[in-house]
């Protein structure tokens, strides 16, 4: 009978990564020495890119996690929370994908959860109720991205930095002001993930239009949160033209997705699924650009001066430094002039908010 091999290295190495696959989670979660040994399991791992969640037991932070260790460019995942990692680490490192899985718990981990990452996720932080706006949500997760992005600042400067906490109106704005204070600001690696909203965008005038959702793009551009979502509808590709009650419609359902769900759910918090999904498909497109692809444009949160306003959301092109390109608005119909005033008036004070707390 064929013996069970654990790759290459000598003695030593094969019966720690024995060790480690008997007791995962002493291995992940004690001090140096097990660390060691965790790179030396990561060897076996896909080359590829070294990916952080911060919130991987949530809601979103599960399915996130779990859609990460089937990507092949994601090499070494690391999973980071307050609550619940050795479970979530554990079910998920059964998964025989390439990804080698290791988990981090309390803020004592944190700092080894970020060491060496190039893509940090955040979906950490609380969810909406009915009857919530997402700025409720301020006074809580304000404080959370504020001490994660202190961390990112320290252990892993040079990361790429994709945020979900919301208000990502503000919770952007914060991480910018972090990373300024520690001199480490590079506004072409902070993108706020309003991937969402193109994602619902197309789903719901696909809908509309009798069109397979994958053959429809919509730029949404603004903010993320009801009427700084701005989807702009006459750039649809392919063109297609709309009655202005249906432009009302669509745009309404589009700037209210998230609360549509917040409704059904009925208090057992927001979208998860659906934003796992988005994030993962903006998370690709950030490796794919990282890994020098071509043409990887997508709609996201970041530093701008597309308008008068210190951040914005339009059209990006990612590539090996991040944000490569920001693409200006386009030309728009008076509809959509008009809420983009809308959007901008909302925006700079959810901006304001974020910047003074992190200043104060
Ligand atoms: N950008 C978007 O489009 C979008 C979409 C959906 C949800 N969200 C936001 O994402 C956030 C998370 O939503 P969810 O449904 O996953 O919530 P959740 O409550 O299910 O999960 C949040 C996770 O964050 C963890 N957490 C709390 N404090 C932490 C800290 N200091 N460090 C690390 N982890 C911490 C919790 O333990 C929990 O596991 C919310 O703010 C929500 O509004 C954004
Ligand atoms: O609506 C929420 O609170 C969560 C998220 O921002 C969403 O758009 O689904």
């Amino acid at each position: 009978m064929q013996h069970q091999h654990y790759g290459g290295g000598d003695a030593t190495q094969r019966i720690a990564r024995i060790a480690s696959h008997l007791n995962p989670h002493k291995l992940q979660m004690e001090g140096n020495t097990d660390l060691e040994l965790a790179n030396c399991r990561a060897k076996g791992g896909s080359s590829g890119f070294k990916v952080a969640i911060l919130g991987a037991s949530g809601g979103i932070g599960q399915p996130l996690s779990m859609l990460m260790k089937m990507n092949p460019l994601v090499s070494v995942l690391h999973l980071y929370d307050v609550a619940n990692t050795p479970g979530v680490t554990s079910d998920i490192s059964h998964m025989d994908t390439g990804t080698v899985v290791r988990g981090f718990l309390g803020s004592q981990q944190l700092e080894n959860a970020l060491t060496g990452m190039d893509l940090v996720i955040i979906p950490a932080g609380v969810p909406r109720k009915p009857g919530m706006t997402r700025d409720d949500l301020f006074n809580i997760n304000a404080g959370i991205v504020k001490a994660l992005c202190e961390g990112i600042a320290k252990c892993c400067p040079n990361a790429i930095v994709n945020i979900i906490s919301n208000p990502v109106n503000s919770t952007v704005p914060i991480a910018a002001e972090v990373f300024k204070k520690a001199g480490t600001y590079d506004p072409k690696r902070l993108l706020g993930v309003t991937m969402l909203d193109v994602v619902r965008a197309n789903t719901f005038v696909a809908e509309v239009l009798g069109l397979d959702p994958r053959e429809v793009d919509i730029p949404v551009v603004g903010g993320h949160a009801g009427i700084t979502i701005l989807p702009l509808l006459s750039q649809i590709k392919p063109p297609c033209s709309f009655t202005s009650e249906e432009a009302a419609y669509l745009t309404s359902r589009i700037q209210n997705g998230g609360t549509e769900v917040v409704e059904a759910k009925a208090g057992a918090g927001s979208a998860t699924l659906s934003m796992a999904y988005a994030a993962v498909k903006f998370a690709d497109a950030c490796l794919r650009g990282l890994r020098g692809d071509a043409d990887v444009i997508k709609c996201a949160f970041v530093p701008s001066v597309v308008t008068e306003l210190p951040f914005f959301a339009s059209k990006v092109r990612l590539g090996r430094n991040g944000i490569e390109e920001i693409y200006t608005l386009g030309p728009m119909n008076e509809f959509e002039r008009a809420g983009l005033e809308m959007a901008k008036k909302e925006l700079a004070g959810s901006i304001e908010k974020g910047i003074s707390f992190a200043t104060k």
